[in-house]
């Protein structure tokens, strides 16, 4: 069954709302490199994410936390480069735009000048709505991000899956509306039972991207390194390995080395 569709020949966050319309699953995966990035984007992946994800996959931070506008413009910049038709947007790390909207906007402006990226993602509902509308109005689309949002982990305790209480399922319910009826062009929704995200995506028009979020939702979103099966460590129930690039690349290492040490490699044909 094939129902890989690559008719778009630019994704744009108008095609992604026409997919929700038309009823063709979002296909979104994490890149924060050329080499990656061109990858992925050959694929036909709709979205990739310059996720801060970056801070964990790419840096071996052990939250997103630390990772800066900076380091997030610089993995833009190459994953730019890189990219044909996918719809490209960047996280705003943890520091760049809780502050106040004007600081808000001026982290958005930073990497949509300095990396050409497509879009930013921030983590918030109600909290942040200032300085959502504020980078909408400078004509920046943005795509919300609710449920678990990493950057608040150290408010939460746990990893664990958010919204299962009907006070907070509710507040997510109403940060959904809200960033629709602000103009976001798409909500990423993080670890919350799957009837919940569901009732989310049928309640607004806007594409609701899910990880961890069920089979409800417009569409999915991956670390492009879990799925590949380089971060073997990490085993969450919602991710589905691809590769087990682990294995492969020990492999790959492993004869190398072997044959270097072996003095096998170069051969004859693999010298001046
Ligand atoms: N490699 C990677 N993949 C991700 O999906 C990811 C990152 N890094 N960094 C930023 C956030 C953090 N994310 C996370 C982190 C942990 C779980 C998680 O489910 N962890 C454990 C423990 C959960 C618990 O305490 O109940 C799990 O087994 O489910 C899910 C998403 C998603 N993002
Ligand atoms: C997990 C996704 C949604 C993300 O925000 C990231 O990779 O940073
Ligand atoms: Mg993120």
């Amino acid at each position: 069954m094939s129902v890989a569709k690559k008719e778009y020949k630019r994704v744009t966050t108008k095609s992604l709302v026409d997919m929700k319309q038309n009823g063709e699953k979002i296909a979104m995966l994490t890149a924060y490199d050329y080499s990656m990035a061109k990858i992925v984007d050959g694929a036909g992946i709709d979205v990739i994410l310059v996720g801060d994800s970056a801070s964990n996959v790419m840096a071996g931070h052990e939250t997103t936390l630390p990772i800066t506008l900076d380091q997030m413009i610089y993995h833009a910049q190459s994953v730019i480069r890189a990219i044909h038709r996918a719809l490209v947007v960047v996280d705003l790390p943890f520091g760049s735009y809780q502050s106040d909207p004007k600081e808000a906007l001026r982290s958005a402006i930073r990497i949509m000048k300095e990396s050409g990226a497509h879009a930013v993602k921030l983590e918030g509902g109600k909290e942040i709505k200032e300085s959502l509308k504020r980078i909408l109005h400078a004509g920046i689309p943005v795509m919300g991000h609710l449920g678990l949002t990493p950057q608040s982990i150290y408010k939460f305790g746990t990893y664990t899956v958010r919204a299962k209480e009907e006070a907070e399922a509710e507040k997510l319910k109403s940060d959904a509306k809200l960033l629709e009826k602000i103009g976001c062009f798409a909500i990423v929704l993080e670890k919350v039972p799957a009837k919940l995200a569901k009732e989310v995506a049928e309640s607004i028009s806007i594409p609701v991207i899910g990880i961890g979020a069920g089979n409800g939702v417009d569409g999915q979103v991956l670390v492009v390194h879990d799925m590949l099966g380089m971060t073997h460590e990490f085993n969450p129930r919602f991710l589905r390995r691809y590769a087990d690039l682990h294995a492969e690349m020990t492999k790959a290492f492993e004869n190398y080395r072997d044959d270097v040490k072996n003095r096998d490699f170069p051969s004859d044909q693999e010298q001046y």
